[in-house]
C-alpha cells in the first residue's frame, strides 16, 4: 500500500504494538522504568554536574529553521556519499560500549536493527560481543569499527586488522577517552560492568591480548579483567602516533571527539580522512562546549577537505536538519537507540531509527528542501 506523502502512515504500518514512544523524553522514561538503576544510570548519566549533556540539547534551540514555501518537495532524496560509498541516510549508530547491560543480545541486536534500517553501525572496542560476531549479524550491511587505542599498541593494531578482515568500512579513533570521565552516578553505585567481564569481548577474543596472559580467559577470567584494566586507554598518545595506526590499515580513519578548531586543523594535517565533532554525549569533560556550537567553526577550518560528522544531543529530525545545515555531512545517535534496545531489542532499535528517519524526512520537506545538499546555513537563524 502506498501512502504518498503521509510519512506517519508508513511508520504506523510497522508499529504492531507501539512499544517505542516517539518522544525521546518518554523513551528515556520508559527505559528508566524497565532497567535497574545501575545500567540505566550508566547510559543516561554523564560527567560531573551534567552541565554539558544538558547544554548539548539546549544549544540546538539556539538555531531556528526558517522554512521556505512552494518548493515542490514531493520527491526527496535523503542519501549522502562518504568515502566513495552511498549511504541511504545521513545517520549512523554511534559507538556505544557494553550494550549487554541493557539487553542480553547487546550489540548483536543493535547491529541487526541498524542493518534492517540501512543505518551503518559503529561497533565499539568496548563491546560485549566481538568484532567478528557483530559483523556476522550484519551480513553485507555497512559497519565501522571504533578503536579505543590501548596502551599496548600491538593490541590496537590487532583489533584494527580484525575489523578490516571482518568487512568493516572505516575506523573511528576516539580521542576523548584516554581515561573515563568522572561520572557521579556510577561512583554512587560503585558500578563498572567491565569488572564482571561485560564489555571486554573484543579483548577476550583477541590473539595478541590473550598472548599477554599466562592462562586463557576461560581458565582465569580475573587475570584477564585485571590486564584489561591496565591496558584500556592510552593517555600518552600524541598526534604523531596516528601514523602507526594509518600504517596498519587501508581503511579511512575518522577522529572522534574533536571540539577545538586547531585540533581539526591538526587532524587534516596528520592525514585523518574524517572528523567527528563530539563531546561524547557529555560523558567526559563536564562544562565542555556543546558539539553543535563547536561544529560551524570546525567546518570553516576544514574547508571541505575531509568530511565532518557530529554527535552529542541528536534527538529529533530537526536536530539533524540543523547539524547538516551547519555543515555536518552526517550525524551519530547514541542514547536514543540504546533506549530502543533496552525496551525491545532489535525491534526497538529499528523503531527508534525509523522514527528518527521519518521525522528528519518530514522536517526536511517542510523546510522546503528536497535533499541533503540543499541544507545550508542560509536556512537557519540564530535565536
Ligand atoms: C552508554 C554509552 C557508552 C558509550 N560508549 C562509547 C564507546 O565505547 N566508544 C565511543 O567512542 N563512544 C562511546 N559513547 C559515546 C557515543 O559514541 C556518542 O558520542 C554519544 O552517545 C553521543 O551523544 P548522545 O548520546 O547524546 O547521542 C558512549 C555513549 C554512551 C551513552
Ligand atoms: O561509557 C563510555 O562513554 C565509554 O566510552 C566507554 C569507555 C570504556 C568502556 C565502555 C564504554
Amino acid at each position: 500500500m502506498s501512502f504518498g506523502n503521509l510519512v506517519q502512515a508508513k511508520v504506523y504500518q510497522h508499529m504492531e504494538e507501539n512499544i517505542i514512544p516517539s518522544s525521546f523524553e518518554q523513551l528515556e522514561a520508559k527505559a528508566k522504568e524497565k532497567l535497574d538503576a545501575k545500567p540505566y544510570d550508566y547510559v543516561a548519566a554523564s560527567a560531573g554536574a551534567e552541565v554539558t549533556v544538558k547544554s548539548n540539547n539546549k544549544s540546538f534551540e539556539k538555531w531556528q529553521i526558517v522554512p521556505r514555501m512552494l518548493c515542490d518537495t514531493s520527491v526527496r532524496d535523503l542519501s549522502i556519499e562518504l568515502f566513495g560509498k552511498k549511504y541511504a541516510y545521513p545517520i549512523l549508530c554511534a559507538p556505544v560500549g557494553v550494550q549487554s547491560i541493557v539487553h542480553p543480545e547487546g550489540e548483536l541486536a543493535s547491529a541487526r536493527g541498524a542493518a534492517a534500517m540501512d543505518v551503518p553501525f559503529i561497533a565499539s572496542t568496548a563491546s560485549t560481543y566481538s568484532i567478528e560476531k557483530t559483523a556476522e549479524a550484519m551480513g553485507d550491511k555497512e559497519r565501522w569499527f571504533q578503536l579505543y587505542w590501548s596502551s599496548d599498541k600491538e593490541i590496537a593494531a590487532s583489533m584494527v586488522k580484525r575489523a578490516e578482515a571482518a568487512g568493516y568500512g572505516a575506523i573511528v579513533i576516539t580521542l576523548d577517552t584516554p581515561m573515563m570521565g568522572w561520572r557521579e552516578k556510577d561512583i554512587e553505585h560503585a558500578y563498572l560492568p567491565f569488572l564482571q567481564a561485560e564489555g571486554i569481548g573484543n579483548y577476550l577474543s583477541d590473539p595478541v591480548f590473550c598472548s599477554r596472559l599466562e592462562k586463557s580467559p576461560q581458565e582465569d577470567i580475573r587475570s584477564a579483567i585485571m590486564l584489561w584494566s591496565q591496558i584500556f586507554g592510552n593517555p600518552t598518545l600524541t598526534w604523531k602516533d596516528l601514523e602507526f595506526i594509518k600504517s596498519q590499515t587501508s581503511l579511512p580513519i575518522l577522529l572522534k571527539g574533536i571540539l577545538h578548531p586547531d585540533d581539526a586543523h591538526l587532524a587534516v594535517e596528520h592525514g585523518a580522512d574524517g572528523i567527528i565533532v563530539s563531546n561524547h554525549g557529555g560523558r567526559q569533560v563536564d562544562g565542555a562546549v556543546p558539539a553543535i556550537d563547536a561544529l560551524p567553526e570546525i567546518v570553516d577550518v576544514v574547508k571541505g577537505q575531509i568530511p565532518v560528522l557530529m554527535d552529542s544531543g541528536i534527538r529529533r529530525g530537526s536536530d539533524i536538519v540543523k547539524a547538516l545545515a551547519l555543515g555536518a555531512k552526517a550525524v551519530l545517535v547514541g542514547r536514543p537507540y540504546m533506549y530502543g534496545l533496552a525496551l525491545a531489542g532489535e525491534e526497538g532499535v529499528k523503531q527508534v531509527l525509523r522514527n528518527l528517519i521519518a521525522d528528519f524526512d518530514l522536517t526536511l520537506a517542510l523546510s522546503g528542501k528536497r535533499n541533503v545538499s540543499e541544507l545550508n546555513r542560509d536556512m537557519l537563524k540564530k535565536a
